[in-house]
């Protein structure tokens, strides 16, 4: 048999995983393309594995049979021992293999999952930062174990999972109207109520003083985990900055989208246009170049 190198033989498997990130998003498609070729194919892999992770809560009711949860943990604990049911599975089983990933973040995330099936609120920060972290801090742990730490360091994780958290908060401000209309309020009651607004106002799409000083009580909270994120790309080894610059700068955006919409975040989607992501990109490179 001709030598075959270990990539070869899963070409097909990263191809399906880079086709469903780039059919999902663009942002993190074009982000992956800014790393080098293998760095690249991981991001895929671990990118598809989330994604259909999330997917398989989407449809599942509050009462639902929790157990394809069980199933889904089970079957990553095999992706860890090298057994693969399908491409995607393929894809990260040889990830897993050249990178130093852990078990434990991917666990968490189906733990995060599984919150989301089992509650609609949240009553405090505390209890939303956990959701935060299981479904977008632990991302940030996957990533660094591809990317690559120059140093490994709990102030290095606790950044990179600051940065999931950013992003995630910023994810759940944007989408405050859509998640109403599926009956869902990601953001503590403790706050709404610190505010004076409450459930019925959020499902009447009240836009008023309350609602912006609440509006940007967790903007401020998001920029401060953005903050956090800052500090620790200097961890990185460097062919990871830029990307990760690029992907910081381009979600906090959405943040200052929020604030010129005036908070209009029921009917509206706060969204950075293409051209100005191009514009932000030298910016960001400029942020990675920096000693
Ligand atoms: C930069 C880069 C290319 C990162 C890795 C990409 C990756 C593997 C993403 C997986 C995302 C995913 C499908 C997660 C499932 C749960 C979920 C939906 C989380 C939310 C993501 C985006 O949601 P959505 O698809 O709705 O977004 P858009 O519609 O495209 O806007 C989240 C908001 C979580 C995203 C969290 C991260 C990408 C973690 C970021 C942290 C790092 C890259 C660590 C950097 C290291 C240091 C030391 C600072
Ligand atoms: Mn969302």
């Amino acid at each position: 048999m001709p030598y075959m190198l270990a990539s070869d033989k899963y070409t097909d498997a990263y191809e399906v995983c880079r086709q469903l990130t780039a059919e999902y998003s663009k942002t993190f498609y074009f982000a992956s393309l800014l790393f080098p070729p293998a760095k690249r194919r991981a991001i895929w892999a671990i990118y598809a594995w989330c994604r259909r992770t999330d997917e398989l809560v989407d449809d599942l009711s509050s009462t639902a049979d929790l157990s394809v949860l069980d199933r889904w943990q089970e079957r990553v604990s095999k992706i860890f021992a090298g057994r693969a049911e399908d491409a995607y599975d393929q894809a990260l089983v040889d990830t897993v293999r050249n990178f130093p990933l852990e078990i434990e973040p991917f666990l968490d995330m189906v733990e995060g999952m599984r919150m989301d099936v089992r509650q609609d609120r949240y009553e405090s920060w505390e209890e939303l930062h956990l959701y935060c972290y299981r479904v977008a801090g632990t991302v940030g742990l996957m990533s660094c174990a591809v990317m690559g730490l120059a140093e490994d360091s709990p102030e290095a994780r606790r950044r990179a999972v600051a940065l999931g958290v950013a992003k995630q908060l910023t994810n759940i401000l944007r989408d405050v109207g859509e998640d109403a209309r599926r009956g869902r309020i990601y953001l503590p009651l403790e706050d709404l109520r610190r505010f004076g607004y409450d459930e019925s106002d959020l499902f009447a799409y009240v836009v008023d003083e309350r609602w912006a000083n609440l509006m940007e009580f967790q903007i401020a909270r998001a920029e401060s985990f953005y903050r956090e994120a800052e500090r620790g790309i200097a961890y990185l080894i460097p062919d990871a900055r830029w990307p990760v610059w690029a992907s910081l700068i381009l979600y906090r955006r959405i943040l200052a989208k929020l604030r010129a919409n005036g908070y209009q975040n029921f009917l509206q989607r706060a969204y950075v246009p293409r051209a100005e992501k191009f514009l932000l990109l030298p910016v960001a490179w400029a942020k990675a170049a920096q000693p």
